[in-house]
């Protein structure tokens, strides 16, 4: 809707151009969200509820994917703590007061007053100016850029609580045989599931994590010089993807051949940084190999090899990613937390998970968004697209997302297992049923990919490969009844 209330985290990128170079560009204070409506230009107090239904209510977008980018809106602002910044900000300075009429929108003070009282809160906003109007504490000052540099923007999510907790997240004791039947049973229910018992020594993982927070502890510059992410791989920073989605994480995307970063792939290049993650890819690639056999048997595939051939054959598209979040700033006053990966589903087949024990993974159990308990020691597996296709809907490709968190970074490891471009993607005829027929079109896994890479985040790819719009989801309900 055109008048819908937009609630975006602004922040003027990039942030660490303006610092010294052993800055950290996600250095929590600089920030400051404004809600405003993207039209009219008129201005309301914004309850945290707003947030989530802006961010989480938004209907999914099954129109054919378009080159969009977000509206450039508002000016960058950073609040301050007291004084101004001794930086060459070019700035307007603004100083909160008691008038009834000021507003600051990310001071908790004036968000609770606001939303006891519901005064009006930011007036206007264009691409140059901004005017903000502040009731609350003299002691906060405000920044308003006059001349704003490219101002990018960021999803506010509700923060979560701890009732959204997915305490029945599935585990699937791999060492045991009925892995096999719980991995069928967590595919159906959520298309996710742990696993532990896995057989990965810690220490594999851990050494890649240790290294992974040097890299990223880096100046930006350094960092810099690793990218860019998109085509070959590289590093990224907030960007994700090439069609506007941005996230408050920077990254490492990697082509992986075999079991290890492509050569095609110059980064990382530091020696020891390197081995560590192909170390890890290794590991956790052995770990896709034997969740895909234990579907297969439990799907009564044979051979068993049928699906994890699809990830291990010559040719296969492998990427790993090492996602680095750094800590960041909650409104309280709103409740709400800046997006740190948007709301998707991986288009592979499976993705294998391993994070640094900071919460924020959040999945979709069908009925609402829920926090998954992070847990340093297992691996979390998501159902991608192609698996959801390959089982005509039976298994759910499971949408999920990353919230940031507060107080701790987030670092998490993902290996996407992908078949090789060539592989066709349709119903496996054991899973079909007399007279059942694929819910999909026809398609090859680098015809998904290359369609994929043209939409946005929270896209639903797989719309357009529906034979019958919005039947795919509907058809793997009725699979569960
Ligand atoms: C917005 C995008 C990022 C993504 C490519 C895409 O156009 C849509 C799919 C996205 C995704 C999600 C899972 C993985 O993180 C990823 C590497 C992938 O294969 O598909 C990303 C892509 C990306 O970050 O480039
Ligand atoms: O970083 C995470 O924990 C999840 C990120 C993710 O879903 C992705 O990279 O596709
Ligand atoms: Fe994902």
């Amino acid at each position: 809707m055109a008048s819908a209330i937009a609630c975006h985290l602004f922040y003027s990128g990039p942030l660490h151009a303006r610092r010294s170079q052993s800055y950290d560009p996600f250095s929590p204070t600089p920030l400051l969200s404004i809600c405003s409506r993207a039209a009219p230009q008129e201005s309301a107090p914004i309850p945290a509820r707003r947030c989530e239904r802006m961010s989480e209510r938004r209907a999914p977008s099954t129109s054919a994917p378009k080159q969009r980018r977000p509206p450039r809106q508002g000016a960058a602002l950073s609040l301050l703590p007291r004084r101004p910044p001794a930086g060459p900000l070019r700035a307007d300075l603004y100083k909160h007061h008691h008038e009834p009429s000021h507003f600051s929108p990310t001071c908790t003070c004036c968000i609770t007053t606001s939303t006891r009282h519901s005064s009006p809160i930011v007036r206007a906003s264009s691409a140059s100016t901004l005017t903000l109007a502040c009731r609350s504490r003299p002691d906060t000052a405000m920044v308003v850029l006059a001349n704003p540099p490219a101002v990018d923007q960021i999803p506010l999510l509700r923060s979560p609580g701890p009732t959204d907790t997915f305490a029945a997240v599935p585990v699937v004791d791999l060492s045991i045989p009925s892995a096999a039947r719980a991995i069928v049973d967590a595919c159906e229910r959520f298309g996710f599931f742990k696993v532990v018992n896995h057989g990965v020594d810690t220490a594999t993982m851990d050494r890649a994590e240790s290294e992974a927070v040097e890299f990223f502890a880096q100046a930006q510059a350094v960092k810099d010089r690793a990218g860019p992410a998109y085509p070959s791989g590289g590093y990224g920073s907030k960007r994700i993807g090439l069609n506007g989605d941005m996230g408050w994480l920077e990254y490492l995307l990697l082509a992986v051949h075999n079991a290890s970063i492509s050569d095609s792939c110059a980064v990382p290049s530091n020696a020891a940084f390197r081995a560590a993650l192909n170390e890890s890819i290794a590991a956790v690639r052995k770990v896709a190999v034997r969740v895909l056999e234990a579907m297969a048997e439990g799907l009564g595939i044979a051979p068993v090899d049928a699906l994890s051939a699809m990830v291990t054959e010559q040719g296969s598209d492998q990427v790993f990613r090492v996602n680095h979040y750094p800590p960041c700033p909650a409104l309280p006053g709103l409740g709400c937390s800046a997006t740190g990966f948007g709301e998707h589903t991986d288009p592979q087949i499976i993705s294998v998970l391993r994070s640094n024990g900071t919460s924020g993974l959040q999945i979709d159990d069908g009925a609402q968004w829920v926090s998954v308990p992070s847990d340093r020691d297992a691996f979390f597996v998501n159902v991608g697209d192609s698996l959801q296709v390959l089982t005509n809907g039976r298994f759910k490709s499971v949408k999920h997302r990353v919230v940031t968190n507060s107080l701790k970074s987030r670092v998490s490891f993902i290996y996407f297992a992908g078949p090789p471009l060539a592989q066709r993607i349709a119903p496996l005829p054991e899973l079909l049923r007399e007279g059942e027929e694929s819910l999909y079109k026809e398609f090859t896994w680098g015809e998904y990919k290359k369609a994929a890479y043209k939409t946005r985040l929270g896209d639903n790819r797989l719309a357009q490969f529906e034979k019958s719009p919005g039947r795919g989801i509907e058809q793997s309900t009725m699979a569960n009844d």
